[in-house]
């Protein structure tokens, strides 16, 4: 029997190169490569995390997936699709909200915007808007202004925005890193709940081992650059939701963490 195709939702990832350089492969010399052979099937409906140290390509594979930054060689697909744009299909959280947000718009302004575009009736805008402004706890403030809100409403501001497009992919580049660890484990939940309502495919950007665990089914760990690839793939079979402080939980981060500065002194000792 022939393999049937993949899920719309799935990424399938194959031997995929990324260079900043002016060299082309072949042209002679050597190219420096960010990430190198990256090989990777994320399933439809999975939540995937990267993790990886600083500076090791995590956001370069990310917005590869995204669509924003060109690949230097190999092949990536979101069911059977090669991705060479960005897609309304996938959709972006950043680390940073101020970026994405418009400072002209409301709360609720920011959170139909998409769907304004799309050019759903006002009664409807209204229904998903606040259906997605309740569900990141930010009912009452729909009139204020970005100016008007502090850094983790700014947050959830943005990914009310994403949700309320429901896009089958989020693509989450450490949306909680700069929240205070309050607000972080509140959109933690959030996040964690909303997956499993929804069924979207989700790949989770961190470096934090606690974070990678709490929210992912599946972790790989990025090797640090140049040439970083992904070193190994952790299963996390734990049920939902996750108990922080359960040994389980605790086993494999240690199990991770070791790994994590195993890869470390490889990438800075050589
Ligand atoms: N536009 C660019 N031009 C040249 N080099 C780049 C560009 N963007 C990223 N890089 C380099 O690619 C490497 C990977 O960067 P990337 O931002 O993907 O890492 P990261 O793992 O997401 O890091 P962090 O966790 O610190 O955000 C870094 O060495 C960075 O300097």
């Amino acid at each position: 029997m022939q393999n049937p195709s993949p899920s719309p939702n799935t990424i399938t990832i194959e031997r995929l190169n990324k260079s900043y350089s002016e060299l082309k492969p072949g042209a002679g010399g050597s190219v420096h490569y960010i990430i190198k052979d990256i090989d990777l099937v994320v399933k439809g409906g999975e939540f995937f995390v990267l993790l990886g140290p600083s500076g090791c390509g995590k956001s370069t594979l990310l917005n590869m997936i995204a669509g924003f930054v060109s690949k230097t060689g190999g092949s990536l697909r979101v069911g059977s699709d090669e991705i060479d744009k960005p897609g309304k299909e996938r959709a972006v959280v950043f680390q940073q909200a101020d970026s994405s947000l418009f400072p002209w718009l409301t709360v609720r302004q920011n959170v139909e915007f998409g769907l304004k575009m799309k050019k759903l009736p006002k009664n409807e805008r209204k229904e998903i808007s606040d259906r997605y402004i309740r569900l990141v706890g930010l009912f009452g403030h729909e009139n204020k202004f970005p100016r008007e809100l502090s850094g983790g409403m700014k947050q959830r501001v943005q990914l009310a925005r994403v949700l309320a497009n429901d896009p089958a992919i989020l693509l989450m580049d450490e949306p909680f890193g700069a929240l205070d660890a309050m607000t972080r484990r509140i959109m933690q939940k959030e996040l964690s709940q909303i997956w499993r309502e929804t069924g979207k495919t989700v790949i989770f950007v961190t470096h934090d081992i606690q974070e990678a665990l709490l929210l992912g089914q599946r972790i790989a760990v990025m090797s640090t650059g140049p040439n970083a690839r992904i070193s190994s793939i952790y299963q996390v079979p734990l049920a939902y939701p996750r108990d922080p402080a359960s040994t389980e939980l605790n086993e494999l981060h240690r199990r991770i963490q070791s790994h994590f500065d195993a890869e470390l002194e490889g990438g800075l000792y050589p």
